[in-house]
C-alpha cells in the first residue's frame, strides 16, 4: 500500500515516524512539501520519497493524507481537483469538513476525516475516524490499518463529533503536557532541581496512565486508592476542586470544540 502525505510538518511526521517503527517501509511512503529544506529534513530523518508538488508521481499512491493546516487546505486542494482516480483522501486537518473538500476537489468524494495525535510518534497514539458514505468496507479498513499501526483507532458515527474528538484527544497531549509543566514547576519551588522535579513530574504522568489503562476499575477508583483520609492527597485535591479543576478542563474541552465547529464554518465559507 503506497501513502503519501501532503504537508510533512509535525503531524505527517509523528504519523510517518510511528508507521516506520511499526514496519511500514520507506519506499512507500511519500512526502508534498513546498521547502526543499524541510524536503531534505523529511529525507535525512526517514528516508522516504519527496516532492515539491502533488504531481503524478506523487498521486500515484493509495491512501493520500491531507497534513497541511486547515487554512491552507483550500489551496492546497484546488489544483488536484480532476487528477484523483482511486485513492483515498484522508484529511487530518481540524475543523475541515468533508463536503467542503468533495467541493474543492471538484465532487470527490472517496474521503475519510480523522484526527490523530503526536503520540503517534512512539506508536501510544489515539484516532477518530469519520468516512463519507462512498467509501467501501475495504477502503474504510485499509485507512483504519494505516492509523492502528500508531495506536487505537475509534470509528465515530457522525461528522459533527469529529470536533469534539479534535478538542479531548487531537488537542489533549498538550493538555497532559501543560500538566506535567505545572507539576515539574511546582516540584521546582519545593526546592528540587529542573531535572528531579522533571523525572519526578513525567515519571507520575507516565505510571499513573499506564496503571489507568490497565486497570478494569476506572480512574475514579484509583483516584481514591491513592487518596487516604486525612492525608497529603485529600489536601492537595481540596484546592484543586476550589479551583474547579474539573470545570476548568470541561470548558477547555468546549473552547477547543467550539474554535474546531468556527474553523469548519469559515472553511466552508471560503
Ligand atoms: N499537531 C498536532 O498535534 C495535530 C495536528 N492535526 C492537523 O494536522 C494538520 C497539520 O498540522 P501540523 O503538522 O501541526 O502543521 P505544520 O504547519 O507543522 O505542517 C504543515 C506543513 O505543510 C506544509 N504545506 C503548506 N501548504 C502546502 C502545500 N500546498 N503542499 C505541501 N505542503 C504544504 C507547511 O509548510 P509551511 O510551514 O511553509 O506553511 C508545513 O510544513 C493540521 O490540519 C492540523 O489541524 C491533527 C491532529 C493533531
Ligand atoms: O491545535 C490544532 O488546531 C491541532 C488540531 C489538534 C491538535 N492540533
Amino acid at each position: 500500500m503506497k501513502i503519501c502525505f501532503l504537508g510533512g510538518g509535525n503531524m505527517a511526521a509523528a504519523l510517518i515516524g510511528g508507521m516506520l517503527a511499526k514496519g511500514y517501509v520507506a519506499g512507500d511512503i511519500a512526502v508534498v512539501e513546498l521547502q526543499e529544506e524541510a524536503r531534505a529534513r523529511l529525507r535525512e530523518r526517514f528516508g522516504v520519497r519527496t516532492h515539491a508538488s502533488l504531481d503524478a508521481e506523487a498521486l500515484a499512491c493509495d491512501i493520500l493524507v491531507l497534513a497541511v493546516k486547515p487554512q491552507q487546505m483550500r489551496d492546497a486542494l484546488t489544483p488536484v481537483a480532476g487528477m484523483l482516480t482511486h485513492q483515498v483522501v484522508v484529511s487530518i486537518a481540524a475543523g475541515l469538513r468533508l463536503g467542503d473538500m468533495a467541493r474543492w476537489l471538484g465532487g470527490y468524494s472517496r474521503l475519510v476525516r480523522c484526527m490523530p495525535n503526536t503520540p503517534a510518534l512512539i506508536g501510544a497514539g489515539v484516532t477518530g475516524l469519520f468516512a463519507d458514505a462512498s467509501v467501501s468496507e475495504a477502503e474504510r479498513r485499509a485507512v483504519g490499518q494505516v492509523m492502528a499501526s500508531v495506536g487505537e483507532i475509534v470509528w465515530i458515527d457522525t461528522e459533527a463529533q469529529m470536533d469534539a474528538v479534535t478538542a479531548v484527544s487531537g488537542s489533549g497531549p498538550a493538555y497532559v503536557f501543560h500538566f506535567i509543566e505545572a507539576l515539574e514547576a511546582a516540584g521546582v519551588s519545593q526546592g528540587f532541581d529542573a531535572d528531579t522535579a522533571r523525572k519526578l513530574a513525567i515519571g507520575t504522568v507516565l505510571g499513573a496512565a499506564r496503571l489507568a489503562a490497565d486497570s478494569d476499575e476506572g480512574p475514579a477508583v484509583l483516584r481514591e486508592r491513592v487518596t487516604s483520609k486525612g492525608g497529603t492527597t485529600a489536601a492537595a485535591l481540596a484546592v484543586m476542586a476550589e479551583g474547579d479543576l474539573l470545570g476548568l478542563v470541561g470548558r477547555a474541552v468546549d473552547a477547543a470544540e467550539a474554535r474546531g465547529k468556527e474553523l469548519g464554518d469559515a472553511l466552508g465559507a471560503d
